[in-house]
């Protein structure tokens, strides 16, 4: 019997602020997580980093695995998928066992798109689960949005429940949401961290040395996100209390209407809603 309760197909950037996250927080041991990627690189920096077992192929973590976590690219899931299937038809037609995966393992896919009419058929009487994470998980404040497919029992969903709250908040959504989560909390990540830089320039264009310009943006986006969140106070509200007649902030929030800011966040997240829902076809 396998001790392996953390497997990953796919390495690469999400992969690793889980599995990094959820090792650093005990909710499982380097021993107990196998990762599968092809580059040799990836493999040897995640071993020497975590400890972590590593392999070149993705059958061995399928076979291994209490949770198979898919974190690959959607353009990548035919081709694991049709491996995979492979794999077990090869078995099946040798000894009559299914071979995909351990019979009971439930399979988590981060994939943005692809929708559980095509995983749940890739992993036929298994328990399949979509999850759209974020990046801010590898710090414990990640956003997770949650959709079970048609096999998966409430323990299941519990579990990995568990899981994602062991990296940030976790939301439980029907299906049909998620392309809209992944272009809100999954991209979202990357608006800010460009909200942060411009602000940041901002400050160097005004005078300021770059470190301390930065430090100020981060820590203002940073402090306006946990005021919002500790006081439950509406955005418009706060808006309001910073805005001075004829002060400094309306003269700066006129610049930022006249330039489109919030339409161009809008239209970032529907790009991004629509980006996901082309990948899943
Ligand atoms: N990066 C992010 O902020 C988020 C990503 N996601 C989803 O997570 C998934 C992974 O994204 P990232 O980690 O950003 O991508 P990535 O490119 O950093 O990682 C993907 C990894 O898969 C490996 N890989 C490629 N072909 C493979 C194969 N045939 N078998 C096994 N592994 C293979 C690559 O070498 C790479 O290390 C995507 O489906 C994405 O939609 C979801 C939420 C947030
Ligand atoms: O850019 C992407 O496709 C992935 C999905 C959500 C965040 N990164």
């Amino acid at each position: 019997m396998t001790n392996i309760k953390f497997g990953t197909i796919g390495g690469g950037v999400m992969g690793e602020a889980l599995l990094s996250r959820l090792i650093a927080q005990k909710v499982y041991l380097p021993r107990e997580i196998l990762v599968s990627e092809p580059g040799v690189k990836r493999r040897e920096f995640l071993t020497e980093k975590y400890g972590i077992g590593t392999t070149a192929s993705n059958l061995e973590v399928a076979a291994a695995t209490e949770v198979l976590f898919l974190a690959i690219k959607p353009q990548v899931f035919d081709t694991v998928a049709l491996e995979l299937a492979v794999a077990a038809d090869r078995k099946q037609g040798n000894n009559g066992e299914t071979a995909n995966s351990q019979p009971e393992a439930l399979v988590v896919s981060i994939l943005a798109g692809v929708p559980l009419s095509k995983l749940e058929p890739a992993f036929p009487g298994r328990g399949v689960l979509r999850v759209m994470p974020n990046t801010p998980a590898t710090v414990g404040a990640g956003m997770s949005a949650i959709a079970p497919g048609k096999l998966v029992q409430p323990a299941d969903l519990e579990l990995v429940k568990r899981i994602f709250q062991a990296v940030g908040e976790v939301v439980e959504v029907p299906e049909s949401m998620l392309d809209a989560v992944t272009g809100l909390s999954g991209s979202g990540p990357g608006y800010v961290a460009i909200l942060i830089e411009a602000l940041t320039d901002g400050g160097v264009c005004a005078g300021l040395p770059r470190a301390i310009a930065s430090q100020l943006a981060l820590q203002t986006v940073f402090g306006t996100a946990k005021l919002l969140q500790e006081t439950g106070m509406h955005p418009a509200e706060l808006k309001d209390r910073v805005t001075s007649p004829g002060g400094t902030t309306i003269a700066g929030i006129a610049k930022l209407e006249s330039n489109g800011f919030r339409s161009a966040l809008i239209e970032a997240v529907k790009a991004a809603y629509l980006r996901s829902q082309e990948l899943g076809k």
